[in-house]
């Protein structure tokens, strides 16, 4: 419960020194992400990687992307990737714009971005960028690390990162010009395996919780990251965790830029062994998480490739 009595996600710790695998932090850490998971699907985790500097450079960044010209920005096109290209002036949410970097974690994948966005360059956006793509990505690492190990499967969890590679989303909303909130992003859940997102100082982020209620996410400092399940997590932990339900509510009038980084396996997904019981019967056959993602994205896990 948050300090008005509202409901609030789980606030893991993830500034500690000495969280390395082996130490008792990285223990409890572990313990407290499957617990985070399998309750909510998401929790908050703060994470001070990120200089005041990077912060502004970031979003200094984000500003002068979202301000370029609609014809520039839809110049990045989804070519065959689902998140990858430029959404914006959609009449069901008329606030929303996002534009996706496929290989985000790479300085290549990024400066194929600049390209299309900034033929002569932006060495500021690519620092700054990549920067931060390195840093959610090393977020993203501990986390799946600890998703492994908590569940006994450690063994498998090197074939994993040696497969998954990274979609940077970035997003702007932008502020309603009412009074009464108004929908930036419909309701959802993510294909990926695990989404990372960051946000500026405006909130807006509400996650559903298992029994249907809707909370508000505060990641307004700049040393919170959210950490969410995708489908592809909710299917390989045979619907241990599951992928929450999402949605971006604006109010007031600031803009929003927010970013999310989604793992994608490159590869088949299949539920491991040691996940599967009498009490937690196989729930997914083997499935082809690039597939899924190009499947629909109204798709559920179910209907995919449900047993
Ligand atoms: O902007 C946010 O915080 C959430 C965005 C989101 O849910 C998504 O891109 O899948
Ligand atoms: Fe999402």
């Amino acid at each position: 419960m948050g300090s008005e009595g509202q409901p609030m996600l789980p606030v893991l710790d993830f500034t500690m020194e000495d969280l390395k695998p082996g130490t008792n932090s990285w223990l409890t850490t572990c313990r407290r992400v499957r617990q985070a998971f399998e309750e909510y699907g998401c929790f908050v985790a703060v994470y001070d990687k990120a200089s005041v500097g990077l912060q502004n450079g970031v979003f200094g960044s984000m500003k002068e992307l979202f301000d370029l010209p609609a014809e520039t920005k839809q110049r990045n096109i989804y070519e065959g990737m689902p998140l990858k290209g430029y959404v914006g002036q959609r009449p069901q949410i008329p606030l929303h714009e996002s534009m996706g970097i496929d290989e985000g974690t790479t300085l290549e994948g990024i400066q194929n971005f600049i390209q299309k966005m900034w033929p002569n360059g932006n060495d500021q956006f690519c620092k700054y960028i990549f920067e931060y793509a390195k840093l959610a990505e090393d977020l993203d690492r501990m986390v799946a690390r600890m998703i492994f190990e908590s569940y006994g499967v450690l063994k498998h969890y090197d074939t994993y990162i040696g497969s998954t590679s990274y979609l940077l989303r970035l997003l702007a909303h932008k502020a309603p010009e009412q009074v009464e909130q108004q929908l930036g992003f419909v309701a959802h859940t993510d294909k990926s395996f695990t989404t990372i997102l960051h946000q500026n100082q405006v909130n807006g982020l509400m996650v559903e919780t298992r029994d249907g209620h809707w909370i508000d996410v505060d990641f307004s400092s700049p040393t919170s990251f959210v950490v969410m399940a995708g489908d592809a997590l909710m299917a390989w932990s045979n619907d241990r965790i599951k992928s929450p339900n999402h949605k971006v509510l604006m109010k007031g009038n600031e803009i929003r830029y927010s970013l999310g980084l989604f793992a994608f396996y490159k590869g088949i997904m299949q539920v491991p062994e040691e996940l599967i019981d009498e009490e937690h019967p196989l729930q997914y056959k083997p499935f082809d998480h690039l597939g899924l993602l190009n499947f629909t994205y109204s798709a559920n896990m179910k209907a995919y490739c449900g047993v």
